[in-house]
């Protein structure tokens, strides 16, 4: 869609905001930057930002505001996404839209770069599967559509839910073809990817950056046909030194913005005006990326409950069983943190081992506890979700590496054992569970810390703007 040319010379205040309401308040806002000539300029779309001064309408006030007289999302998609591709939705029991997903999918479907910065657990994968959904071709073969993901288990689960979406159309829908997924994580067989690229490239590809761009490198990828890019947990792989560079290159080297939709998406964009910025300067998105902010002013979940529990250091085990043998979670995830250089070198256990350890021996009926960790080998961890996802009931304990994307929906209460090094990290931690987007269960966080770290704790909630309810136990 094209946007209107502003000079530079007459800029209006930096914050333009423009009102919609209908169902609830909602502002779009125009970000007008300073440093270019823009073509068009950074818009932001925030669901209930503080009212502030206003402008006359754009062509994109109809675009944000055309969805909220909508309340299924197939009304949403018709005309952009594929029949058969939006009844399986339907079929899986996506059939309202969530938030972000009444308010992205239109300004999607319009051809838009988007950032989508949304709460935890909102429904963003399935947002962006749906545009993909509206312009990849089945018939042809090339690969079209290409989502980077931090880890290989946010990876298979894109894959699963993307291949749920595009299973096989029934036999009444012949003439119609099947979109092909492909897996290309780290750690998975990538001789066979090589041949399976070249011969017969997939519509979608799923990747972690490192083996995406090994494959490029060795020209065994192509991403000539390229229209939609979509780079999930965006401010994690940016903020990862193993990852960046080769984000960089993908945005920049390997395939060129301005042929392609780019989509960024996370529950957490610090400084999400400077990413703006970023975007356009470092030319990753085109002059008029939108950013949709769901819930600016509650960036986490309501459903979530947050409390916590101080205890003496030496007393945290025991203090952690009496919290255990009270809340008898069904699923949970117990969050420790990640061994560090100098324990590794003393040789001593790392947190997460003596915590199964401890669960093992003092935990009565809980025999089969989970490790999710870094040095967990891939295979055993891809085993360990099934297992979980089959089963239902579980106990997980993890570092922050599954804090980012998992998504098992079935989680009732997280343990944060040990602090997270920072807000964000607390988000993503917390978000692992309150993740069904219409369920009025409430969800629980539970602190364990001793009287040093309550400040650590305060901070975290100034910062995301919840509050913490001691308890004794
Ligand atoms: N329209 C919908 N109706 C019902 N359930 C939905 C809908 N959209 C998504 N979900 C479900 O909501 C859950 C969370 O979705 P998803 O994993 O996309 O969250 P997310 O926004 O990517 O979260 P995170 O930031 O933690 O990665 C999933 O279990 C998904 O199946």
């Amino acid at each position: 869609m094209a946007a209107t040319l502003l000079p530079t010379t007459k800029l209006p205040p930096p914050w333009l905001l423009l009102p919609c309401e209908r169902r609830f308040p909602v502002y779009l806002s125009f970000q007008l930057p300073n440093f270019v000539n823009t073509n068009g300029p950074i818009c932001s779309i925030s669901k209930s930002r503080p009212p502030q001064p206003l402008l006359s309408s754009s062509s994109l006030k109809n675009v944000a505001d055309s969805n909220f007289e909508v309340s299924t999302l197939r009304e949403i998609c018709n005309g952009h996404v594929p029949e058969h591709i939006l009844r399986r939705t339907e079929e899986i029991g996506f059939v309202s839209p969530t938030d972000v997903q009444r308010q992205a999918l239109p300004v999607l479907f319009s051809g838009r770069d988007c950032v989508l910065h949304a709460q935890t657990g909102s429904g963003k994968t399935l947002t962006y599967l749906l545009l993909i959904f509206s312009v990849i071709n089945a018939h042809k073969s090339a690969v079209q559509a290409l989502i980077v993901v931090p880890t290989r288990e946010l990876g298979m689960q894109v894959t699963k839910v993307a291949r749920m979406l595009a299973a096989k159309p029934a036999a009444s829908e012949h003439g119609l073809n099947s979109y092909v997924v492909m897996a290309l994580l780290d750690g998975g067989l990538l001789r066979r990817h090589k041949t399976w690229l070249k011969a017969d490239p997939p519509a979608i590809l799923v990747a972690t950056v490192g083996s995406l761009c090994q494959m490029v490198e060795r020209q065994f990828l192509d991403l000539g046909s390229l229209n939609v890019l979509v780079i999930d947990e965006v401010d994690f792989m940016f903020s990862s030194s193993k990852q960046v560079s080769s984000l960089k290159k993908l945005l920049t080297s390997y395939s060129s913005f301005s042929n392609r939709q780019t989509v960024f998406a996370s529950a957490s964009i610090p400084q999400h005006r400077h990413f703006l910025h970023d975007c356009v300067q470092q030319k990753w998105t085109k002059n008029n990326v939108v950013h949709i902010h769901i819930n600016p002013i509650q960036p986490m979940p309501s459903c979530l409950l947050h409390r916590f529990v101080t205890c003496e250091k030496n007393k945290k085990h025991q203090t952690f069983l009496s919290i255990l043998l009270t809340d008898k979670p069904q699923s949970a995830i117990i969050f420790a943190s990640e061994q560090s250089e100098k324990s590794k070198k003393a040789g001593k256990i790392p947190p997460t081992t003596s915590m199964i350890d401890f669960l093992k021996t003092s935990y009565g009926g809980c025999s089969d506890v989970i490790l999710l960790e870094e040095d967990v080998n891939y295979n055993l961890r891809a085993s360990s979700l099934l297992e979980v996802r089959q089963g239902g009931s579980y106990l997980i304990v993890a570092t922050d590496i599954v804090a980012r994307g998992i998504d098992l929906p079935e989680t009732t209460h997280i343990y944060n054992f040990d602090l997270p090094r920072c807000a964000i990290n607390y988000l993503h931690r917390a978000g692992r569970a309150g993740r069904k987007p219409f369920s009025e269960e409430k969800c629980v966080v539970t602190n364990l810390i001793t009287s040093e770290e309550r400040f650590v704790l305060q901070k975290f909630e100034n910062e995301l703007l919840f509050i913490c309810e001691e308890v004794v136990v």
